[in-house]
């Protein structure tokens, strides 16, 4: 019953705002390990409208990744859709980018090299390819780092490195997995505040997996909370009214009353939720 309700919700909101860049309908993800089944998503139900940074938490497990996964048309879902813009999204393509925890760079090409690569796929001539790459370096603050080996660049900068190369494609959907789970705390912020400039301004629509709640409420328009596996939407919480949060410093935005009490909201939220997959570990 209150899935059902949810699903109408979700449809009538998304149907208000005219068809999103990305739906994902009755989603539900199977997979067969050693002879036995485990239900990574049940009847997932999330329509992304166009320009929205929509970031998604949940407790390990619980089917995130295999939800950028089917929305990328790198996994096929065991039942029900995805669409972009309103048609059947079908396999991977440049118009959905990923960008994963680990930066997933080619370490034997240089910076720009990496950069242009999706370019080069798309067949852009070599000199355009080289002046957006090099634009695009620009934006990310990267472009004296051009001539360089991934190994030469800190996390942070490969991190960078690999939203350039996902942009450059100017995608009409990101979609990021983690991106700065293996970067260091102070680095972590920083590249948070770029990508709150960067994405701002690109207007791409975006769905970020996270497990930090104060990353997912600095850069969310909206935070989608997953129940432990079998992952299920528990809650989207619309937060589109603080967008202005992500034009300042993400420690002074941290210590204002009303991110408090969202973080409070959502650490309840998503606790339980890691208390019930804990439980469902012990029993299982
Ligand atoms: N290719 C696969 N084959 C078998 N099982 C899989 C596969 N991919 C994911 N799973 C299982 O599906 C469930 C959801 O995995 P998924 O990686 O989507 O979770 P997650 O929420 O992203 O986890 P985490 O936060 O730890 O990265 C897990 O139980 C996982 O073991």
């Amino acid at each position: 019953m209150a899935r059902s309700r949810a699903l109408t919700d979700e449809t009538a909101d998304a149907t208000a705002a005219g068809t999103p860049k990305l739906e994902l309908v009755r989603i539900t993800k199977r997979f067969h390990r050693r002879g036995a089944v485990v239900t990574a998503l049940d009847d997932v139900t999330l329509a992304v409208p166009a320009g929205q940074f929509c970031t998604v938490l949940g407790p390990s497990g619980c089917g995130k990744s295999t939800l950028l996964h089917i929305a990328a048309g790198l996994e096929r879902p065991t039942a029900g859709e995805a669409r972009i813009d309103g048609r059947p999204a079908g396999g991977p393509g440049p118009h959905r980018c990923m960008v994963f925890q680990s930066f997933a760079l080619f370490p034997s090409m240089t910076v720009v090299r990496n950069v242009e690569f999706g370019l080069r796929v798309a067949k852009v001539s070599g000199t355009k390819r080289r002046d957006v790459a090099m634009a695009q370096l620009e934006r990310v603050g990267l472009a004296g780092f051009a001539d360089a080996y991934p190994h030469e660049l800190s996390g942070g900068m490969q991190q960078r490195v690999a939203i350039a190369r996902a942009l450059v494609l100017e995608p009409d959907l990101l979609l990021m997995d983690e991106p700065f789970g293996a970067l260091d705390a102070q680095t972590r912020v920083t590249m948070q505040e770029e990508v709150a400039q960067l994405v701002a301004r690109s207007g791409v629509t975006t769905v970020f997996v996270t497990h930090s709640v104060e990353e997912a409420i600095y850069l969310g328009d909206r935070i989608v909370v997953m129940s432990a596996r079998p992952g299920r939407v528990k809650e989207s919480i619309d937060v589109a009214q603080h967008s202005a949060w992500r034009d300042q410093p993400a420690h002074d935005v941290m210590n204002e009353p009303e991110f408090a009490r969202l973080r409070q909201h959502i650490w309840t939220s998503v606790r339980e939720e890691i208390s019930a997959a804990s439980a469902e570990q012990r029993i299982s």
